[in-house]
Parts: structure tokens; C-alpha cells; sequence
């Protein structure tokens, strides 16, 4: 191309001389960088004209000699930027120009190819390039010339790059793909999945879980500065993971990308081809993983063989796989929102997966998939509901089997075992980590990092492949015959190299004593036991005491209470008494009064109605007394001295008022001495029985009301 327009003498009056259109934004950064490093010494101009940049910004420079863009990007500029024009167009090239002429640019692609001069050189690039005549046809080929590297080979791939794969459910890709990173912390690591849902929520998931090597993602719905800012740092580092999306499976030159992991199986063999291209390039080595699940194997690894991509099955030591579904659901329920992007992760994979079915049946296939499982393995205790799926079985008249993941587990539980016996194929490389993941059959020391606590929950992670509830003592055990040393911290750099401790640190270790002694612990639980036992008994007693003191209070009481009793009772018969004393007194009108005043039993028992049978047990009763007649009888008594009290205070007054009627008062005291030996007999019969019905009525709160209100009555009626 430059070679070209160098030729042409091609200059910035000429305008625009070369096109170069790019599926990819990263791979028109990618080309546009590599362009000024080539074309350094030439004067023409370059341009990058890519989606998720300043439109306004690119408007104004777009009039440059070689211009790099996507297809979206540049049918805009052709259609609203009037200063942008093709006329003089020498050459076009497109680069990854099967996909660019693919069904998912088309409609642009058709446009732009519309608008360009017919009179041009076309070059069309790729790994995967077909014959199709048709697109030749619609890319403007006349005469075209085929041109291939890897005509003559034998295989489609590269010689240096070893392929491989592994079986796994979806419900245990999760993870395989832990345990793969834990054992290659050490490399450089591209991981495709299927959905940009499934990088975002990978991605979050693992910055959390830490696998030991930098996590980074890249996908498409990232804002476009954070995707080239992503893509360089990932070419600069050198032990780094990286989980994309198809977005850098074509074109993309990273250097020194030492596994391509393919954690989703890839929709066709193309899309396979240019993911396992990002390592083992020019010259280099690389390797490539691809997971199949049991339902994709047969399948998938006949097509591949069948378009000459020689692919190994590899087997992996089950005793290295981590389980980490545990630590997955706590990050899901301690990080809000994690659980969302669990949910959409879910969702878009069963979406692609449908899509992928309507063009691949045998390696798609929709009724194989567990969705229980799956959702599970992302954290998710709940499947989401998801009436796409069930539409789409409908529609597809399609059944899922019931028991997939019962009979998938049980599957791959035996393959796990089985393949634990056997010895592995494939991956030779010095790192040990990797060997033990992908080799070793004999089992090894579990190196650690951590201190106690951090091992046990690690190693909780493992698989039991028993499926047995892992004890803490049974850990234990198993952590003193590995010989773990305990307490030891062990700190690495970025790069996974190993960091000496100061003494500060070392020293703030000393205080704590290494190992777990099961011995130990259970001499420390009897001692426990029999102090708890101790206290229990302490305990017992101490309430034992405690009722009796308060039924000894109660006792007291209750005594307490009939002495007081008796008092009043000795107490009311003075009082009588001194009604007898005081007969010489003035106060004998008083007396005459209470005499005359109704008995309030009387009226109580009219009222009630219940005299006959209150008199006839009353003998029985009067044993029963208790505390509530006690305070009946109380109040009665200070009812009746209250009003006793009062009328005395108003016979006082009448007495003076009726000084002069002393003669008539006489008659009448003479009169009631006469009576009072009468009404003394008829008031203690009276009092018995009233002592009686109390007695017996103790359970009714009226009488003293009732004996209120009548002598209240009778005193108005009175005064
Ligand atoms: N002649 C060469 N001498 C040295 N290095 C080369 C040469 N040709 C290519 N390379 C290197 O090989 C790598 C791959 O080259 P390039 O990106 O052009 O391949 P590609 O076929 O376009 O790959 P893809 O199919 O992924 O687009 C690059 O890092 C490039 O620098």
C-alpha cells in the first residue's frame, strides 16, 4: 500500500488513497499503530476512524491519504461529513474480510462498497478465507488472485502451537477454570467465552476470588477508551489473564500469549481457528485449550480433525481441581450486584447457546444443557426464570432430559477418578504447578500460602470426589499428613516471584504457635465439658434456692395477713366496746344512726340472691379465707368508720344547733339505752353473718361498693 501511493507520488492534495477497513476497533488501533511505525519516513497522512470516539474531533482530520476505520464508523462519516470524499481511492483492504463481508456487516459493508470507484486495487486478508464467489463478487474482485501461507500444510493451525482439550460440564467450568489459572499463575493467559455478560461477570467473580495473576476483561459493551487502555496493558504484561469475547479473537498481534483457553466451544471452526491464532505467532510457541462439554465432544472433535486441526484430548488430575461454588455463592451474596451479572451471565449463555444450536445442532445441543447445575456453578442458588428458553423449546418442539445433570455428574464424577489412575497426554512444560494440573498422578505436598485459617477454607474448596462433608478435624488430619507448615507467610510480587519478610513482619508472626494438635483440642473440649457441667449444677441449685425462698416469703405473708386480721377483728370489738363506754356521751344519736341504718348484707343478699347458699357453707368457706376477703373486710371497716366519722361531724353541728331541744334529746337517748341491749344482740348477729357472706363472696368486689352506696343514700336521705 505505501509502496503504492509512494509510486503514485501520492500527496496531501490527492486526498484519501487507501482504505483499510477493520471488523474490530483494537485491530484498526492495532493497524494504526503499526502504520506510523512503517510509514515513519513517508510524508503521507494516516487517519483512524473508529465507533466510541469523538465524531466531531474525527470530522475535521478525516481528509488524510490513508485512512484506517470500522464499516459503522465510516459509512457514517460517508454519509453526514461533507468534506470526506473516496473519489480518488487507488486501493481498499480489508482485513479480516470474511467476517467483514459476513452477515453482521453487510448492510454497511454493501453501502460502502456501493459508494467507493470501481477502478481500485482490492486486498482482502484473512486466516479462514474462502473462495465464496459471490462475496469475491461484492468486494469488487476482478480476476482475483489466491494467495495462502499454509497452502501446502498439512494442518490449518500452526506447527508450533499444541492443541488440546478437556470435558466438563457447564456446571463445572467454573471451576476447571480457577483451578487452570491457580496452576499456571506464572503465564500469560488469553480465555475466550461466549458473551460479553459471561466476561463482565468472570471478571468481577475472579478479582474477588484472586487466582494469583492479574485479571483483566475485554468485550465490547466497554467504553472504548477502557478497551485500548485494556489491550495495551494486556501486550505489556507478561503473567496476566485476559477473558474476551470473540472482540479479540481475529487480527489482534499480542506478544507472547502462552494459552488460549477456549472456556465456551467456539461456533465454527473459523472462529476456532483465528482464537487459537492469538498464540504461537511467526515463530513462537503456544498452546491451546479447548473445554467441550460431554455432549460436545464427539462432535466438535470430529469436525476439527476433519478440517486438519490436530486436537488431543488432555486429561486433568482431579485431585488439583477446586471447587469453588462456596466461596462463588458467599462472593455473590457479600458483593451486590455480582449476583445480577451472575443472572445476565446466565441468561446470555442459554441465549448464544440457542443461537449456536440453530446453526450447529450436534455441538449445540439445547436439551443436553443442565440448567440447575449451571446456575449453581455461577453462585446462583435460584435458576432464574427464563421464558425465552421455554419458548424456544417450544417453538422447537425440543425436550429437555430430565435427569441431564444427575446422570452428567455421576459422568463426569467417574471420568474425574478413572482419569485420576491413568496417566496424562500432552503439555510439557518446566513450570511443576502445571505438570501436577495437567500430569500428575502421584500425590504431591498442597503447597500454601496463607495462615491456618485461610488454608482450611482453601482447601474446603477442594473437590471430595466421595461428595462427603468435609469435617474441620478431617482437613486437619489431611493438612498434618501433607505436611503443611503452618503460620507461614509467604509473599509474592506482581510477577509471581517470591519475597523475602523483614523482621517486623517475621516477628509479628512469633507470638503464634504453628500446627493444629488434634490432641490438643480434644483435651481442651473434655476440660470445657466438665466445666460446663460444673456450672449447670451451680445453676440447678441456685433456682432450687431461690423457690424456696419465695415460697417461704409467700408462707409469711399469708400469716402476716391473718394476724392483721385478727387484730382488726379484737380491734372492731373495742370499737364496740367504746360505743358502750361512750353511751354517756353526746355521741349517742350517732349510734342510734348506725343502729338504724339498713344492713348492707341485707341489701346485698336481696341484690345477689345468693344468701342461702353463702349461709349454709359457710363453716367450709370461713377455712378457705383468704387474702383478697381480708382486704374486703379491711376497706369495709374503713368505709364505715369514714362514715362514721362524718356523722358524728354533723351530729356535732346538729347538737349545737339543737341546744335548745335538750329535752328531746334526752327521750331519745333514754329510748336508745333501752333499745341497746336488742340492737347490740341483733348488730353481732349480723356481723356474723355478714362476716359469713364476705367470707363466701370474696371472689364479687361489689359489697363494699354496694354497702357504700347504701349508707351514702341513706345519709342523704337524712341530712
Ligand atoms: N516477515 C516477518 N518477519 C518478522 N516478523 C513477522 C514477519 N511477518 C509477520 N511477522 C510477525 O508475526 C506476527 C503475526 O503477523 P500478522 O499480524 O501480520 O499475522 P496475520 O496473518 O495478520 O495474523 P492474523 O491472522 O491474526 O490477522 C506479528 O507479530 C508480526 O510482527
Amino acid at each position: 500500500m505505501l509502496e503504492l501511493l509512494y509510486l503514485k507520488n501520492w500527496n496531501s492534495i490527492d486526498g484519501l488513497g487507501a482504505l483499510i477497513i477493520t471488523p474490530t476497533r483494537e485491530l484498526a488501533y492495532q493497524i494504526y499503530e503499526v502504520l506510523n511505525k512503517v510509514g515513519k519516513h513517508h510524508s503521507f497522512s494516516a487517519g483512524l476512524v473508529i465507533g466510541g470516539k469523538d465524531l466531531k474531533f474525527e470530522w475535521k482530520r478525516i481528509r488524510c491519504n490513508i485512512l484506517i476505520c470500522t464499516p459503522g464508523r465510516l459509512l457514517q462519516h460517508m454519509t453526514e461529513n461533507p468534506d470526506f470524499s473516496v473519489e480518488n481511492l487507488q486501493m481498499l483492504v480489508l482485513d479480516e474480510a470474511d467476517l467483514c463481508l459476513s452477515l453482521g456487516f453487510e448492510d454497511a459493508m454493501n453501502d460502502i462498497l456501493g459508494e467507493l470507484p470501481t477502478e481500485r486495487q482490492t486486498l482482502l486478508f484473512s486466516a479462514t478465507q474462502t473462495r465464496n464467489l459471490e462475496n469475491l463478487v461484492r468486494a469488487g474482485c476482478k480476476n482475483p488472485i489466491f494467495c495462502s501461507v499454509h497452502e501446502f500444510s498439512k494442518t490449518v493451525t500452526p506447527k508450533t502451537l499444541q492443541e488440546s482439550y478437556v470435558v466438563y460440564s457447564e456446571s463445572e467450568k467454573i471451576n476447571f477454570l480457577f483451578s487452570f489459572l491457580r496452576h499456571h499463575k506464572k503465564k500469560k493467559i488469553l480465555v475466550f467465552v461466549s458473551t460479553c455478560k459471561q466476561v463482565k461477570f468472570i471478571f468481577d467473580l475472579f478479582t474477588h476470588l484472586k487466582p494469583g495473576l492479574t485479571v483483566m476483561a475485554l468485550h465490547g459493551n466497554m467504553n472504548q477508551l477502557r478497551r485500548m487502555a485494556v489491550f495495551d496493558e494486556f501486550c505489556n504484561k507478561k503473567r496476566a489473564v485476559l477473558f474476551a469475547t470473540n472482540v479479540a479473537s481475529r487480527g489482534l498481534d499480542i506478544p507472547s500469549v502462552d494459552w488460549v483457553l477456549q472456556l465456551d466451544c467456539p461456533e465454527d471452526i473459523k472462529t476456532y481457528i483465528h482464537r487459537v491464532g492469538r498464540t504461537a505467532r511467526h515463530t513462537s510457541t503456544g498452546e491451546a485449550l479447548l473445554v467441550l462439554t460431554p455432549s460436545q465432544e464427539e462432535p466438535m472433535v470430529n469436525t476439527l480433525k476433519a478440517n486438519n486441526i490436530p486436537i488431543e484430548k488432555i486429561i486433568v488430575n482431579a485431585r488439583e481441581l477446586i471447587d469453588i461454588r462456596a466461596a462463588v455463592e458467599s462472593n455473590l451474596s457479600k458483593f451486590t450486584g455480582l449476583k445480577d451479572e451472575a443472572e445476565r451471565a446466565f441468561k446470555n449463555y442459554i441465549k448464544n447457546f440457542c443461537y449456536n444450536f440453530m446453526k450447529n445442532k450436534k455441538v449445540f445441543d439445547v436439551t443436553s444443557l443442565d440448567l440447575d447445575a449451571y446456575a449453581r456453578s455461577l453462585g446462583l442458588t435460584v435458576t432464574p426464570k427464563y421464558s425465552f428458553f421455554k419458548r424456544f423449546l417450544l417453538k422447537n418442539s425440543l425436550k429437555m432430559k430430565n435427569d441431564t445433570s444427575a446422570t452428567d455428574l455421576k459422568a463426569s464424577g467417574k471420568r474425574i477418578k478413572n482419569t485420576a489412575k491413568t496417566s496424562s497426554l500432552g503439555v510439557t512444560e518446566d513450570d511443576d504447578s502445571e505438570d501436577e494440573f495437567l500430569h500428575r498422578s502421584e500425590s504431591q505436598p498442597v503447597k500454601t500460602d496463607g495462615n491456618p485459617e485461610d488454608i482450611l477454607k482453601d482447601y474446603s474448596l477442594y473437590i471430595n470426589p466421595s461428595k462427603e462433608v468435609l469435617s474441620k478435624s478431617y482437613i486437619a488430619n489431611k493438612l498434618q499428613k501433607k505436611n503443611v507448615e503452618l503460620n507461614k507467610r509467604v509473599v509474592f510480587d506482581d510477577e509471581g516471584n517470591l519475597l523475602k519478610l523483614n523482621k517486623n513482619e517475621e516477628d509479628s508472626l512469633e507470638g503464634i504457635k504453628p500446627g493444629i494438635s488434634l490432641v490438643e483440642r480434644q483435651q481442651f473440649l473434655k476440660a470445657q465439658d466438665v466445666e460446663d457441667k460444673k456450672q449447670n449444677t451451680l445453676r440447678i441449685k441456685e433456682m432450687h434456692r431461690l423457690e424456696k425462698e419465695k415460697l417461704k416469703a409467700l408462707k409469711q405473708k399469708l400469716k402476716n395477713k391473718v394476724d392483721d386480721e385478727d387484730m382488726l377483728e379484737e380491734r372492731d370489738e373495742d370499737y364496740d366496746d367504746d360505743d358502750e363506754d361512750d353511751e354517756n356521751e353526746d355521741s349517742s344519736f350517732t349510734n342510734q344512726i348506725i343502729n338504724d341504718l339498713p344492713d348492707p348484707d341485707k341489701i346485698y343478699d336481696n341484690k345477689s340472691g345468693s344468701s342461702s347458699s353463702s349461709d349454709s357453707d359457710s363453716e367450709e368457706e370461713e377455712e378457705q379465707f383468704d387474702e383478697s376477703s381480708i382486704e374486703l373486710n379491711k376497706k369495709k371497716r374503713k368505709d364505715k368508720k369514714e362514715v362514721i366519722e362524718e356523722v358524728a361531724i354533723k351530729n356535732k353541728n346538729r347538737d349545737k344547733v339543737n341546744e335548745g331541744n335538750s329535752t328531746e334529746n334526752m327521750e331519745k337517748k333514754t329510748k336508745s339505752k333501752q333499745n341497746f341491749s336488742g340492737k347490740r344482740k341483733a348488730k353481732e348477729e349480723a356481723k356474723a353473718a355478714k362476716k359469713a357472706k364476705l367470707s363466701a363472696e370474696n371472689d364479687f368486689g361489689s359489697i363494699s361498693c354496694s354497702e357504700k352506696e347504701s349508707l351514702a343514700l341513706y345519709l342523704l336521705q337524712n341530712t
